[in-house]
């Protein structure tokens, strides 16, 4: 269903402090490796979203011990077994490509019969890579719908002794995520192989770290290869922090510099393996400043902003944000190698040259770029009476997110179905009005 849309109010300054929510693709690794380890592990500071609401529900119906207490999470983990606790059910698991794509993997290594199913999106987006790798491990997946999408219904492994697997990784390292996370915990060896140019890396570096965390060290030749010592197993750390969620904080940043600043975000810094924080050098190419500390980050600035013509393959989600920064610089602007935009929430290549053209934009998109000419006289000041602009949102939380930053232009901007940033950000909107004027 969907939401009320938000009138946002001109804007022209951001400054101020605000403490990101928990970091999403942290959030849901660790909620299942807590499930798969031994022992019980405390989750601080779990992101409050959709996403991770999914996964809560289906650890649950999966027979995981799920207890909360004023936003801290214990989780019982089911360790040595080598199945869940219930051995069928239906999951449902809206559009969390880090809630599905790790739990086909874990269910595919278990011995229950299980269906998962998500929103009608969730049924477009690609999962066959990862169902063909899983399937030379002697899982059991059918297709309930159309081959190579979900939703799924997986039943019990057929033990098989190979030890090989291999995995595309050029339509999304949630695949390799997916794999690495779950081999471990059936305590199978195992060496998976990339075939193709593993997209989105630092996301594989994220599992990696997490991993060890909970125990267990993949060996690894570079990006072409990684194995799992026979008789793995993962062991609770006792506690785990999620920190702030670093593509969340691409908001504020741009924020900081669209609107003068400082604009500090708490929670992640230089500490942190998500790849976003590194959306803080294409600030910097734009003219931005940015300063980071261990766990929080400032960013401060002025109009206009310096073109840009950048590779945007190892942050493709903070990378929205740039393209919505665009109709800001005083030239053309380029987002070079973003295929994986085509199969996310939707396909993010077409929506953003949709709404961009509103603003008068020029926008040439192709299959894996979209290039953007700033709408003359966006730098402007704003006059009298413009007529808004209504921006499509397609159930996309990152379409609603990065382009509440148009509001910093000279015409008004509305949001339409603002609700969808409940996927990873339920009170963005609230948190965005609290700091700008
Ligand atoms: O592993 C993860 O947590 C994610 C990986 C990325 O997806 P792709 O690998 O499909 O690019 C990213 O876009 C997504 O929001 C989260
Ligand atoms: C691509 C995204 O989500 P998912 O984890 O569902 O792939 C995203 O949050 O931008």
């Amino acid at each position: 269903m969907s939401t009320a849309a938000i009138a946002l109010p001109a804007v022209r300054r951001a400054a101020g402090t605000m403490r990101l929510p928990g970091s999403k693709s942290i959030s849901n690794r660790t909620l299942l490796l807590a499930a798969l380890a031994r022992g019980t592990t405390e989750v601080r500071s779990l992101l409050q979203a959709d996403d991770t609401r999914v996964m809560l529900e289906a650890l649950r119906a999966l027979g995981v011990g799920v207890e909360s207490h004023e936003g801290h999470y214990r989780i019982t983990g089911i360790g040595g077994a080598k199945g869940f606790p219930v051995k069928a059910a239906k999951l449902f698991l809206g559009n969390a490509g880090t809630a599905f794509r790790p739990l086909t993997a874990a269910l595919a290594l278990a011995d229950g019969r299980y269906e998962l199913s998500g929103v009608p999106r969730m049924h477009e987006r690609p999962i066959g890579d990862l169902v063909t790798a899983l399937r030379q491990a002697g899982a059991n997946i059918d297709y309930r719908g159309h081959d190579g999408f979900p939703p799924l219904v997986i039943d019990a492994r057929s033990p098989r002794e190979s030890s090989v697997v291999r995995v595309r990784g050029d339509v999304s390292s949630q695949f390799l995520s997916a794999l690495l996370l779950a081999f471990p915990w059936s305590g199978a060896g195992v060496r998976i192989e990339v075939e193709g140019e593993l997209i989105s890396k630092p996301y594989v570096e994220l599992t990696l770290g997490l991993i060890e965390q909970f125990g267990v060290t993949v060996g690894r030749e570079g990006w072409r290869a990684f194995t799992i010592a026979p008789g793995s197993s993962y062991a609770s750390p006792g506690v785990v922090d999620v920190e702030g969620d670093a593509s969340s904080a691409s908001y504020f940043l741009a924020a900081g510099v669209l609107g003068g600043g400082p604009l500090r975000v708490e929670g992640v810094g230089s500490t942190s393996r998500q790849g976003d924080v590194h959306f803080a050098d294409v600030l910097r190419a734009m003219g931005g400043r940015v300063t980071t500390g261990a766990h929080a980050m400032e960013a401060a600035g002025s109009l206009p902003l310096a073109p840009f013509d950048l590779d945007m393959n190892l942050i493709p989600d903070a990378a929205m944000t740039a393209a919505v920064l665009a109709l800001f610089a005083t030239g053309p602007c380029r987002l070079r190698n973003i295929a994986s935009w085509r199969v996310k929430e939707t396909d993010r290549i077409a929506a953003m040259a949709a709404e961009l053209r509103k603003f008068g934009a020029t926008v040439e998109e192709g299959a894996d770029f979209i290039a953007v000419t700033p709408p003359p006289g966006f730098l402007a000041p704003r006059s009298a009476t413009p007529a808004p602009v209504s921006v499509d949102t397609y159930d996309d939380h990152r379409m609603a997110m990065c382009f509440s930053l148009a509001s910093f232009g000279p015409v008004p901007v509305v949001i339409n179905d603002p609700g969808c940033v409940a996927k990873t950000f339920p009170d963005y909107f609230a948190q965005f009005a609290k700091l700008v004027s």
